[in-house]
Formats: structure tokens, sequence, C-alpha cells
């Protein structure tokens, strides 16, 4: 692959007139300037956030007061400029973009992809937070930490606070220069959280010094929050966080945007492409299980997480744009960039200072520096894989594009690219590729990480009963079609038992547009708990998946067999509980079948365009390895460990011994027989109880290790 040449400085002074808006700046090609003027003044790109906050500052009327004199203090921080004219610029030098300001790491690389955009907008509007909004929210969670929060009309909402730090003075500091939340919080923050959840249950306020989250584990509170509109509640740090990597993509994208793009993608993952991906995925599988065969060859144990991450990242570069990224076979420099990509997007998200925005942090921070040319080789690549497709354009009606026989190029970006009306010119293009190769690739890696995990580690009747299953649906098949999928219920609902174990991510991250108050469910205040404009509210998945007053004393055990029985707790008041009858409509548990206690792919609107997409990838691949392998896991759960960044990893990897299957390697229970696991949890082999509304049994007496996590928290 060619990569086109990059750091072609074609710099220009910025065009933008604060009278109009920074979305309808021409996209004709920028006046002549001088060599000197092009080194010393950088684009003010239109679709960058530094532009969407000055378009806030519109008219010379509101250029005035203390705000404004904040504002010209906060311009010259990130190394702006007036000139003459009067016009704001970039001037190279100082790089002091700190939160909430953030540069768009795309202003550094000529990508070859215009910038214009006709689909979005960047305009903000009523619902733009102002100083005052942050200053208020401040002063209350202020207030409410130490306990006069009710004076000025908060609920009761208890405080945790982050003061103990268990790890040595010097891994403090690098956490705290580093930003790192996780060596703050002295390990993983959704175990900090689930540890505070036992102590102040289903809503409560985590302080880290004056700055505070509102922590939600509750399903009627995740889903008013989840329901409302968009217009509500944005994903907020996050949106902050993943812009200068995923751009305008629909994960951090601004209401507007997301409007937009929300509706141009959908039709993409219709049916019919579905239906090819099947086929990708079993192609997919098939090398996977040539590289297994090989290991068993070698003999000992193979570490299956990083080759669970290598099938994924294959499956979504060709699902997506149609690359090969040929990573269960090789290495190569572009899956190496892809991969610390990845890392630092997801301990990005775990950071609460910027460090990215610090001032030169390009120029002396090693890793920021090697993250800025992984970008570049991925947007180079990028770049070119979208140009050759514009180039190459047929355009027709959605219609059209899904009867398309698509085989040569059955891409994400071939369909959207000949979407007609679609904007080729646009560098939303680009930002929704990065966005779905990103939200795609690691979280089902973990998914079929942690199902073998669990598969492994747990009662062993359970594993056969999976892959008797698996034989029985696909015969003499080695890749199974839609219909096999849907055959295998058991397998599918383990898949789910692990995304309920293990929600990827562990926390979903909202901001409060607008004052709010959300439900009791089922916490002790009767008035429901009253949310500021402003606030950061983190929805615990692993909380609300792992809640004993939702799913019984089991919650914290591994039993794919519960999705078959009902569950309700009238104590959590407005839930509806979980139903399987619903729940057996689709090809897993969803948030509807569960009232919104079991959030896999969130809910609302906002909710996974790649569910389907990820549980028939995880369905294929998995079928295809336990039909061929049998894997024994012979270390213990402190072994695996744990540690998280946007999705949940294993700390050491998932070392397992695999043996092909044969008679040889078909385990046989004590009776005699195989299986028989969900025969006798649905006898009621260690029942549950769940006080008032109980109807769910459960809780399997199998192996010891079954369910444990495998951090202790
Ligand atoms: C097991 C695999 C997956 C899991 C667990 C997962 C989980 C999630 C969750 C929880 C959200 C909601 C985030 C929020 O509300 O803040 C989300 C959003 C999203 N996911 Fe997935 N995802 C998976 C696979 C995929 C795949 C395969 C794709 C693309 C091919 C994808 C694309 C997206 C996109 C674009 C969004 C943003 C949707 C929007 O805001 O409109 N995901 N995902």
């Amino acid at each position: 692959m060619q990569h086109s040449k990059r750091h072609q400085t074609a710099l220009r002074v910025s065009e933008m007139d604060r009278t109009t808006t920074p979305t309808t700046t021409s996209s004709s090609p920028p006046p002549p300037i001088d060599s000197e003027t092009a080194l010393r003044l950088e684009v003010l790109d239109s679709k960058t956030y530094e532009a969407s906050l000055q378009e806030t500052w519109r008219s010379r009327e509101a250029e005035k007061g203390f705000d404004w004199e904040l504002e010209k203090l906060r311009r010259r921080f990130s190394g702006m400029e007036m000139n003459d004219e009067g016009e704001w610029v970039k001037v190279g030098g100082a790089d002091w973009t700190f939160s909430p300001a953030k540069r768009d790491l795309l202003e550094d690389y000529d990508t070859g992809i215009s910038a214009s955009t006709t689909t979005t907008t960047t305009a903000k509007q009523t619902y733009e937070l102002t100083l005052f909004d942050t200053v208020k929210v401040f002063i209350f969670n202020t207030l409410s930490i130490i306990g006069m929060g009710d004076m000025v009309g908060m609920s009761r909402v208890p405080t945790a606070e982050i003061q103990k730090y268990e790890g040595s003075f010097l891994s403090f500091i690098k956490g705290a220069l580093g930003g790192d939340l996780q060596t703050l919080a002295g390990g993983p923050l959704f175990l900090l959280l689930a540890t505070y959840f036992k102590k102040y249950g289903p809503v409560f306020n985590l302080a880290f010094g004056p700055k505070s989250f509102l922590i939600v584990n509750d399903p009627v509170m995740a889903k008013h929050i989840l329901k409302s509109s968009p217009t509500a509640y944005d994903k907020g740090v996050l949106a902050e966080i993943l812009e200068p990597i995923m751009g305008k993509g629909l994960i951090p994208a601004d209401p507007q945007t997301w409007k937009v793009r929300r509706r141009a993608l959908v039709p993409g993952f219709h049916k019919r492409w579905l239906n090819r991906m099947i086929v990708l995925f079993a192609e997919c599988g098939d090398r996977l299980n040539q590289d297994v065969a090989a290991c068993v060859d070698r003999g000992g144990a193979t570490e299956m997480e990083e080759r669970f991450c290598s099938v994924s990242l294959d499956i979504i570069g060709k699902a997506v744009f149609n690359y090969d990224f040929g990573s269960v076979t090789k290495e190569s420099p572009v899956v190496k960039a892809v991969y610390r990509i990845l890392r630092e997007s997801e301990h990005r998200s775990t950071s609460f200072i910027p460090y990215w925005n610090l001032p030169f942090a390009a120029r002396f921070m090693e890793g920021q520096r090697e993250f800025r040319r992984d970008m570049g080789m991925l947007d180079d690549i990028l770049t070119e894989l979208i140009n050759d497709c514009v180039n190459t354009r047929r355009e027709a009606s959605v219609e059209e594009l899904e009867e398309r026989d698509n085989s040569d190029d059955p891409s994400l970006l071939r369909f959207l690219v000949d979407m007609r009306g679609e904007d080729v010119e646009s560098k939303q293009l680009r930002d929704d590729m990065m966005t779905m190769l990103i939200a795609g690739h690691e979280t089902t890696a973990a998914v079929l990480t942690w199902t073998l995990y669990e598969l492994c580690a747990g009662d062993q009747r359970m594993l056969e009963d999976i892959q008797d299953e698996i034989d029985n649906v696909m015969g003499d098949k080695d890749k199974p079609d839609y219909d096999d999928i849907v055959g295998m219920v058991k397998l599918r609902a383990a898949l789910a038992e692990s995304l309920r174990l293990y929600p990827e991510p562990p926390v979903l991250i909202r901001r409060a547009l607008k004052d709010d108050v959300l439900p009791q469910g089922g916490s002790k205040l009767k008035k429901g708990v009253k949310v500021m404009k402003g606030a950061d509210i983190f929805i615990s998945t692993w909380n609300i998946h792992r809640s004993e007053a939702l799913w019984g004393p089991t919650a914290e055990k591994f039993d794919p067999s519960r999705w078959g029985r009902a569950i309700n707790n009238p104590a959590v008041k407005g839930w509806g509980g979980f139903s399987p009858e619903l729940g057996e409509r689709g090809l897993y548990p969803n948030e509807i079948a569960s009232d919104f206690a079991f959030l896999p792919f969130g809910g609302g609107q906002r909710k996974c365009v790649g569910d389907q997409f990820a549980i028939m990838e995880a369905t294929v691949v998995m079928a295809m390895l336990l039909k061929k392998y049998y894997f024994t896991f012979t270390g213990t759960a402190e072994d695996v460990g744990m540690r998280t960044g946007a999705t949940i990893h294993t700390m050491n990897g998932l070392n397992v011994i695999p043996r092909e299957r044969s008679e040889g390697t078909r385990r046989v229970g004590k009776d005699g027989k195989r299986g028989g696991y969900w025969d006798a949890m649905n006898k009621g082999e260690g029942e549950g109880s769940m006080g008032e509304g109980k109807n769910m049994k459960g809780g399997g007496q199998g192996d010891e290790r079954n369910g444990k996590c495998p951090v202790d928290h």
C-alpha cells in the first residue's frame, strides 16, 4: 500500500467570518498565500472543536464583559491571535488546548479529504453548556459532597470519595501526571464503582477532589437517560476524548451530526449484507482454526485473546472498508499501528486529564508522537481506500444498493460511497470508517475471550452441552449459515451471559444538556434524583448486570441457562423484569426483554448499530472453533487477571491448551453421560431465592471457579 505524502502544510488563514456559521464555510480552494505565512498560520478547520467554540461568540454584541475576557484568554492559550483584520487565526507554537477546548488531530495532516461537508454541522444549539452551567455544577457538587446539597434543592444522593491510594508513591505521581484515573483509583475504575455500589446502592456521586460524577446503577434510571432525546443527554466527556480520533463519527457525534449520519449508516447494515458477512466471518474463522491447528501441533498452552483480537480485526477491516489486515497470518506495521491507536483510545478513555492536549505534548511525549505517526499512517490508508472507492463510484438508491450483487466489494464504505446523495468529498466518511473500525473490533474480541474463559474454567457440562448443540445443528458442515446461527441457542445464551458479566464498555458516559429528574427505581429517593444541566453521568452496566436485586443471588455466576427463566423484583420501582419470551425474538436477549437490566449494546436512540453483526460474528467464530477443538484451562482466575479501557481485557492473556476434538477428548460425566447442564439447572439445581417477586431459579453448583471474577473486588 502506497502512502500518500503527508505534512503538505497547505495552511491558510482562517476564513471564518464571525458573522456566519463555520459550517457554511466555502469548500472552494483557499486563496494563495506566501510561504512565510504558510509556516506561521494554521488552518482553522470549520469542523474543529475550536471553530465550534468560536461559533458561540457569533455576534460582536456578545464580545464584551468578563466572559469575553476569559474567552480571549482561552484563545491565546490555544495558540490563537487576532490579525490586523480582526480575525482570530491559529499561530504555530503554543498548543494549550486544555479541556474543554480540543484540537482536531487531523489539523496536522493533509489527508487529501476535503473538510467540507454538507451533511454535518458543528453549530451548537441552545443546549450548549455555558461557563455559568459548569461553575454552577461545580458549586452544587461541592455542596453535595459536604452534605449541604439539599439546601440548594439537590437530592440526598450519597457521595463516595476517592481518597485512599494503595500503590507506591512513584506510581501515584506517574498516574497523576498521566491523568490516569485507573492508577489513582488503584485499579480498573468499574471495579471501584462495583465496591461503592455494594456500599451506596443504585445511585451515588463519585468525587475526585472537586470533580464529581453521578454513578447510576439502576435499570429504571438508565432507561430514562438512554431513552431521553439525544438533545437531553449527550456523550459529554467521552465525546471530548474520542473526537480527536473519531472526528464526527457516530459514537462521539453531537446530536445534529448524529441524526444525519445515523440515518445514512443504518441502511448499510441491511439483511443481504449481513448474510454476506456470515460468509466473511466463516472465512476468517477458518484462518483462525488453521492457526490453532498449528498450535495443537506445537503442543502446550496457546494465548487465545490475541488470536481473537486478530480475527476480529481482519473481519472488521474487510466488512467496513474491504481491507485485508491479514493479522491472523502475519504481523505488519499497519496492524501494529492500529493496535497502538486502539490502546491509546482506551487509555484516553480512562484519563481525567487530557494529557494529549498538554502544551507541546506532540513534541515531548514519545507516546503522543508515535500516536500521531500511527494516525497519519491509518489516515493515509483510509484516504486511499476512500479515494479508490470514490473513483469507481456507481450511484444508486438505497433500495437498488440492497439488491446489488456486492460479492467483489461488500464493504460498508462501498455502500456509503455509492449511496445517491452522499457527500463523498466530506471528511465525514473517514470519521465514520474510523469509528466502525474501533467500535467493532475489540468489543467482539472481548466477548469471544470471556466466553471461552468461562466455558473452559467453569462447569464442564456447559461446554459439553454447547459442543453437542453445535454438532447437532451443523452436522457435517464446517461453516454455519444464518439458520445454524439461529439454531445454536445455547451457544448464543453463553455469549449473552459473557456480555452480561463482562459488558463492553463497562460504563456508558453521558452529560445532561438540561435539568432533569431521574425516577426512583431501586433507590429510596421517592422524589427521584435531581440532575443539573452539565452534570456528568456514568451508567455502570457492570453494576446493573451484576446486581442481585435484578438477577438474584446468582447474579455474579456465569450461568447461560438463566436466559430461559423469568425474573422480577417489585422492590425496584418501575422495573418490568426479564421476560424470556421477549428475549427469544432476536439473536440475543436485548434491553427490551430485560427492561434495561441487560444493556450489552446500550439502548435508546444511540444503541449500537453493530449488535446483529457482532452476535453473528461471535457465534460463527466460536461455533467453528468449538466444533473442532476442545480447550483446557489449567490456571486460576488470578492468572488471567483483568484490566480495562473501553473494553475489558485480561491482564495476562487467556492461556488454554487446545486439543483436536475426537472421541478421546470428549469428556464423560461421573454418571457416564456428557453434558446435562441445562437440564440440571432447569430442574432447579442450586436454586437461588429472590425474596419478593421471586420467580427465578438458578445458581449452579459446578466447578468452584465458575463465575469467579478474574480479579478480587
Ligand atoms: C460485541 C460487540 C459490541 C459491543 C458489546 C458493542 C457495544 C456498544 C455499546 C454499549 C454502544 C452504545 C454506547 C453508548 O450508548 O454510549 C455501542 C455503540 C455503537 N457501536 Fe457497538 N458494540 C459492538 C460491536 C459493534 C460493531 C461490530 C460495530 C460496527 C460494525 C459497532 C458500531 C457501533 C457504533 C457506530 C455505535 C454508536 C451508535 C450511535 O451512537 O448511534 N459496534 N456499541
